[in-house]
């Protein structure tokens, strides 16, 4: 039976007029369609790698002024990976010359690097001086990275105190996470002033402090680099991220080794144990490989609950 509506259709019939339009209207392109199908986009370079960094230091040492140097673009990884009291809001500007502290970069920025021809990029996350003395953040900004840079201002000696009582409170996060590894480096930050003959713009703490005080900050097998900055002139802005991802990479394939040499460990026990109980023991390569992955397995079942037990 036909509906009503179904009564009521009727072939559409169309002028030739009509016609030539919608053929012409299928038929359109874009004046430049072809600019765009065939514009080449240079392809951009495969990433080897991530590092996950976090900033400290005391209040206006120039933490937002470093990574608008390096930046190029903020990430919305880092303001979504973290609850939003971690992180402080936009406030300040650059009065010095060169490139102002960019207030986007106040929360962290992701920056490219590239080592020995591998592009790899550096998620750098900035802790709130306010947030430094609370415990439980500077805990929980250990727990998500892998290396921390801890900048002092050259013009301030409360800043470069803070530091030294800062470490001491790194260090304990760490032992309670059981890191295998964290990179640390020291950076003294504003040291390009004096030339203008203002008291405030000389320098307070000499460059053999800062030395001095990276040799006692080193953490287990980890030493601690230390390098003075400039975020007005740029100088070894650029340089302190290679150098703490080299750093990185080189404590990686150190935990890496050591991964192996005890998953090697382990298999030799269970070998012995099955030897000693009169089991046949399967020392073929495919039979290792199962023992290493559930080795692995164990491992990472360890880790997960040491993660939950220090979240
Ligand atoms: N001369 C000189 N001034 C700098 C340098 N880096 C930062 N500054 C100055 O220090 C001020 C603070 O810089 P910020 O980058 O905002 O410092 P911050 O550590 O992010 O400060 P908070 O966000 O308050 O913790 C800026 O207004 C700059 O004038 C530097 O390398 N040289």
């Amino acid at each position: 039976m036909m509906s009503d509506i179904d009564e009521k259709l009727e072939p559409m019939i169309l002028s030739e007029e009509e016609k030539r339009y919608y053929r012409a209207l299928l038929a359109w392109k874009p004046s430049d369609a072809e600019k765009y199908t065939k514009q080449e986009v240079a392809p951009e370079r495969l990433v080897a790698g991530q590092f996950r960094v976090l900033i400290l230091g005391s209040k206006g040492c120039g933490k937002t002024a470093i990574l608008t140097r390096v930046s190029v673009y903020t990430t919305e990884l880092i303001w979504n990976m973290i609850p939003n009291t971690f992180v402080k809001f936009c406030k300040g500007s650059f009065t010095g010359e060169g490139q102002p502290p960019n207030p986007e970069y106040e929360r962290g920025c992701q920056h490219r690097i590239e080592i020995k021809d591998q592009t790899y990029v550096v998620d750098a996350l900035e802790l709130a001086p306010e947030h430094l003395s609370e415990g439980q953040y500077l805990q929980h900004a250990v727990a998500i990275t892998e290396a921390v840079v801890m900048i002092y201002d050259v013009r301030s000696r409360d800043s470069f105190a803070l530091i030294q009582g800062l470490h001491e409170r790194i260090q304990e996060a760490l032992s309670r996470d059981q890191r295998q590894h964290y990179a640390l480096i020291l950076v003294g930050n504003k040291a390009d002033g004096g030339g203008d003959g203002k008291e405030e713009n000389y320098r307070v703490v000499s460059e053999g402090e800062g030395y001095e005080l990276a040799c006692n900050i080193g953490y287990g097998r980890t030493r601690c680099a230390f390098r003075e900055t400039s975020a007005r002139t740029g100088e070894n802005v650029d340089s302190l991220f290679v150098l703490l991802g080299t750093e990185l990479l080189k404590l990686r394939r150190l935990a890496q080794q050591r991964q192996e040499q005890a998953e090697a460990e382990d298999i030799a026990i269970m070998r012995a144990l099955s030897e000693a109980n009169g089991y046949e023991v399967d020392k073929s390569p495919k039979r290792e490989a199962k023992w290493r992955v559930w080795t692995r397995f164990r491992r990472a079942s360890e880790d997960a609950t040491r993660k939950v037990a220090v979240a």
